[in-house]
């Protein structure tokens, strides 16, 4: 679980008090500006509150290491990064970072599936289009098999089927590992199919204070 207490970030977030539970799925919302994303960086220490404290499974995150946190809470940032070279090695890649142990060939062909992906594992990765890269980007941090996915709007560049198929593939999966989603949505559709649990953001207005 993660637990905010009166987390401030420059004029941008202020949340009093907030509980984001385990092995649910929890949709972001909110408006475009309001810090969604800002929020899903301090959940990953990739950015600090100026103020107020951060708890992963009661573990203050001002006093975690980054990168052994990151191998229990994985974020997919809004564009991730496609590295030079083949699908295969863009897979491989994530597992690298976090210094696991490489995946079979058959595990990398599967992870293709959940994310409707029907290329070849030697395929040149650059030469994907926007909405293949972010499904690769997507199976990658499938393969990293975290506690917690932290996932800013991973399906935005795709059609409205072909979304849905994909995250209710992946949610499948991640319940069956009873793994935890945080889920940055623009889609209303898919926060009240798979949201169990909504998060408003509001931006801060002028002389409003949380
Ligand atoms: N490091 C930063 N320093 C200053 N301002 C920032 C920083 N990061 C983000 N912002 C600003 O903070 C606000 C919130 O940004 P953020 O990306 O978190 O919003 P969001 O809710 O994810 O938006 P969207 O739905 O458009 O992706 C924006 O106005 C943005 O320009």
């Amino acid at each position: 679980m993660f637990e905010l207490k009166d987390v401030r970030y420059k004029d941008i977030l202020h949340i009093k008090s907030m509980k984001i539970p385990d092995k649910t799925i929890t949709c972001l919302v909110g408006e475009s500006g309001a810090g969604k994303s800002t929020l899903l960086k301090m959940l990953n220490i990739m950015l600090s509150p100026d103020h107020g404290d951060i708890y992963y499974q009661k573990n203050n995150l001002k006093l975690q290491d980054p990168i052994q946190h990151r191998r229990h809470v994985v974020m997919l940032a809004q564009q991730p990064t496609i590295f030079e070279g083949t699908i295969r090695e863009n897979l491989q890649i994530g597992l690298v970072f976090s210094e696991q142990k490489l995946k079979e060939e058959q595990e990398l062909e599967e992870a293709l599936k959940i994310v409707h992906l029907s290329k070849l594992l030697n395929d040149d990765a650059e030469t994907l289009s926007g909405g293949e890269k972010q499904r690769l980007a997507l199976a990658r941090v499938y393969l990293m098999n975290p506690e917690f996915f932290l996932l800013d709007e991973p399906t935005s560049a795709l059609d409205e089927e072909t979304e849905e198929e994909v995250i209710g593939n992946f949610i499948k999966k991640a319940k069956e590992k009873e793994q935890s989603i945080i889920m940055i949505t623009h889609s209303q559709k898919i926060a009240e199919k798979y949201g169990e649990n909504l998060l408003l953001l509001n931006k801060i207005e002028e002389g409003q204070d949380g």
